[in-house]
């Protein structure tokens, strides 16, 4: 599903009205209509119920008045609070304004004097409130009686549902930059908006609803759009049944280079959630002093011990055997828990532009090419990265701050720069593609900030590269399954108490759900 920016939900309103001719009253009282839908859901019953539905002075108001017409015809108790003056609305807006009038249905002025008094008074008698102050139309922040409606509203603990986007949220950052209506459902036109999928966006959107209006198909998925929010059945459709005579050599063959003493539990990690993705074989190469208690967890998996430093972290002399260990796999891992020894970023350096098997390049891999990112673009695989803000931060050479405030952008850049799939972590995670692609994952929670968890997704992700998922693929499935084994794990067992290994154990139940939604 494609993913808009305000000026790109415009063009398509346009093109939809101007190219096809679909009047925009039409798709105003499409729009209206599917708001109602979505409360009938809600309150399973209208008639009998008290609705209050904020009215601003764009489109996004006219929506709201076409959805108080219709709940007033179910049978519902409809008040219209106009936070602008009647003359404001224009075109369609000015229409259901005017229908509404004629049916002699109560308008209460808001932005009078005594405005918030009227609207408590509105709310103490209400079941429902529906947001249609601002829509794609906001910029900024909302102006100072407009924030102490909205924080009324807020705190009367009332269920809202937001007309295309929380009113105050901007759509194409999904930024607020003042007070912002939380709704318990947004209902949004057409496709989402980039502020509906990322955060805080998607906090204050609640539960999101993408409606129909009638807007051509061909418009919406254009590749014009070059934003998709990631979805089961996308992930699904990648993969591939398994032949009949498949055999442990020919489902994907891994090799994780990853781990130092202290931090085995990483390579432990990234090496079964390779085995997890359905890789046939993996084999975890780590420095020879922490090979048996590494090899002790993991009865799955082979192991390798090689030189190491003093400091237990793989040393440069861990070059020429690292080489031919990935000689003999059909996808390398590298670097959970590598440590940033010296020495062993020296072997990262030496051994990436040696590579011949795609790679997936995490956590300390990631650290040892900072300042040296050129030999991202020096490699001669396919690869994906895996960093986090901070690992971000020091490749691209920025504050991780800074990564946050861009994130989508940063993500593209960094893949068409360096010609790598880049996988940006956090709320949500982003992925960028050579080909300036970028990907929104809606699926994870704050309880997967948890050890390890960036260790399962490296090893994921591998895991799925080696059985022929492309670099796109295999970063946007890992991606969606690990956030979903991490919604699972935390169903079952609470955010606080997920642990990485929990994300993993979930993993299978994770892959069955997207697979068994693709097979029906
Ligand atoms: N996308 C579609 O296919 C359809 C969209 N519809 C609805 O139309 C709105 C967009 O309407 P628009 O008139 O462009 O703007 P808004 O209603 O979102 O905003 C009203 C108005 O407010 C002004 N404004 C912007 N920022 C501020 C601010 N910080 N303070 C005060 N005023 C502000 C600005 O002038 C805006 O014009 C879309 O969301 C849908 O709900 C169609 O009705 C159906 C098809
Ligand atoms: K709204």
């Amino acid at each position: 599903m494609r993913i808009a920016t305000a000026e790109e939900m415009n063009k398509i309103d346009r093109q939809a009205m101007q190219q096809y001719g679909i009047p925009g009253i039409v798709l105003m009282e499409n729009a209206g209509l599917r708001v109602v839908e979505v409360i009938q859901q809600i309150l399973s019953d209208i008639k009998g119920k008290v609705f209050s539905i904020l009215v601003g002075k764009g489109n996004n108001g006219g929506d709201g008045l076409v959805a108080a017409r219709h709940l007033h015809n179910r049978g519902g108790q409809v008040k219209v609070l106009l936070l602008a003056d009647p003359e404001e609305l224009q075109g369609d807006a000015r229409v259901n304004l005017t229908i509404w009038q004629k049916m002699g249905q109560p308008i209460y002025q808001v932005n009078q004097v005594n405005g918030i008094n009227i609207l408590k008074l509105a709310l103490l008698n209400t079941d429902l409130v529906v947001d249609a102050l601002y829509g794609t139309g906001f910029r900024g922040s909302v102006n100072e009686k407009t924030g102490r409606v909205i924080e009324l509203i807020n705190n009367s603990s009332l269920p809202v549902v937001a007309v295309d986007i929380p009113s105050g949220l901007e759509a194409d950052t999904g930024r607020a930059n003042g007070p912002c209506i939380r709704a318990t459902h947004t209902v949004t036109f057409g496709i989402p908006k980039i502020g509906l999928v990322v955060e805080p966006g998607a906090g204050y959107a609640g539960r999101l609803h993408v409606a129909d209006i009638s807007l051509p198909k061909t418009l919406l998925e254009s590749k014009e759009i070059p934003r998709q929010l990631l979805t089961g059945e996308m992930v699904g459709g990648w993969f591939k049944p398994r032949p009949g005579d498949a055999h442990k050599g020919s489902c994907g063959r891994v090799l994780v280079l990853a781990g130092s003493r202290g931090m085995t539990g990483a390579a432990r990690l990234a090496a079964r959630a390779a085995l997890r993705a359905g890789a046939g074989l993996v084999t975890l190469a780590l420095p020879e002093s922490v090979q048996l208690v590494a090899a002790a967890a993991l009865e799955e998996v082979m192991t390798r011990g090689l030189p190491e430093t003093a400091a237990g972290s793989l040393d440069l002399a861990a070059l020429q055997p690292a080489l031919e260990a990935c000689a003999a796999a059909d996808v390398l891992v590298v670097g959970p828990g590598l440590s940033c020894q010296p020495a062993t970023v020296e072997l990262i350096r030496e051994l990436l532009p040696q590579l011949t098997v795609p790679v997936v390049i995490d956590a300390d891999a990631l650290n040892a090419l900072a300042g040296a990112d050129r030999l991202l673009n020096g490699l001669n695989v396919p690869a994906v990265i895996t960093p986090h803000p901070g690992e971000m931060g020091r490749l691209w050479g920025v504050a991780a701050a800074e990564v946050q405030q861009n994130r989508l952008q940063l993500a593209k850049e960094a893949a068409q720069k360096w010609r790598v799939v880049t996988v940006l972590k956090g709320a949500r995670t982003v992925i960028g593609t050579p080909a300036g692609e970028l990907y929104i994952n809606p699926t994870g929670n704050p309880g997967m900030a948890t050890a390890g968890s960036g260790d399962v997704l490296a090893g994921l992700i591998g895991g799925l590269l080696a059985q022929g998922f492309t670099p796109e693929q295999a970063a946007a499935a890992g991606v969606y399954l690990h956030g979903l084994a991490g919604d699972l794990a935390a169903r079952r067992l609470g955010q606080p108490g997920t642990l990485a290994g929990d994300i993993l154990e979930f993993l299978p139940a994770a892959m069955q759900s997207v697979l068994t939604k693709e097979m029906k």
